[in-house]
């Protein structure tokens, strides 16, 4: 099956309740070469924040995609081509596996043609992710490889998300999980900061995510981390 995500290599992650950096402007955000927003974050996150960015971002090309941190935040905007809603595969119960997600599909008219799934591998314990779905972060290469197999196999998961958020993870973890699949693309994020540290997970991975980066130091950094992805998978 063709998914738009099959062609990605980055995709840069908008934190709704983050400032941009300095001078940046959401056209700036969108001009970053980047193949995908996400929308989405923790901690904090309204419906009102996550309408601003969308509305802030519709008029430019770039392929625009919300994630919800819980059903409260989704927003029905025309200017969104997708969904992506998590599940925690590894989280310490079942609210963050099926139990946010059977509340949110009692609402009628769910715009299922747009809605996609990602199987969460939640790694650093220090992360908001980690802390509110109380993730058992304490996971060896073969627990991940053997969680990725899980989601594809059995749970039929189109995307992979190693996430890392907020810290560089361990590229040997991150490998296991990309060698276990074979149809579903691996996303992986957390503390890419530069052209390096891009180019070394885009390595191991399909997708990787940018997050903190444009909030902390702005398009241009961004923009060294789209520049590493695609030169990991031009080679
Ligand atoms: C069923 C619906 C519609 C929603 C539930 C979706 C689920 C299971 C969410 C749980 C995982 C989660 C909170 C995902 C949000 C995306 C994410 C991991 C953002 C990164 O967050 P952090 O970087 O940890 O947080 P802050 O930057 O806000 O501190
Ligand atoms: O903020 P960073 O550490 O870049 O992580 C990106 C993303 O995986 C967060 O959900
Ligand atoms: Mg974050």
């Amino acid at each position: 099956m063709n998914n738009p995500w099959d062609d990605w290599d980055h995709v840069l992650k908008v934190d709704p309740d983050k400032e941009l950096y300095g001078d940046d402007t959401f056209e700036d955000v969108c001009r970053t070469g980047t193949d995908a927003i996400e929308i989405g974050g923790t901690l904090d996150v309204t419906a009102e924040k996550m309408s601003r960015v969308v509305d802030a971002a519709a008029e430019y090309d770039v392929p625009l995609y919300q994630e919800p941190s819980n059903p409260g935040v989704v927003i029905d905007s025309p200017a969104l081509d997708g969904y992506l809603i998590p599940t925690v595969f590894n989280a310490g119960g079942p609210f963050w596996i099926t139990g946010a997600h059977k509340e949110w599909v009692r609402i009628d008219d769910l715009d299922w043609g747009r809605t996609h799934t990602e199987a969460y591998i939640v790694m650093n314990p220090e992360a908001s992710v980690a802390q509110l779905t109380e993730a058992d972060c304490d996971l060896s290469a073969d627990d991940v490889e053997a969680y990725a197999k899980v989601a594809e196999r059995m749970f039929g998961q189109e995307i992979v998300y190693v996430e890392y958020s907020g810290t560089f993870g361990d590229t040997e973890k991150v490998a296991a999980a990309h060698d276990a699949l074979d149809e579903a693309t691996l996303f992986y994020g957390g503390g890419i900061h530069g052209y390096e540290s891009a180019n070394e997970m885009a390595a191991h991975s399909d997708v990787i995510v940018v997050g903190d980066l444009l909030h902390d130091e702005g398009v241009d950094a961004v923009r060294e981390t789209v520049k590493g992805a695609k030169d990991a998978h031009d080679d």
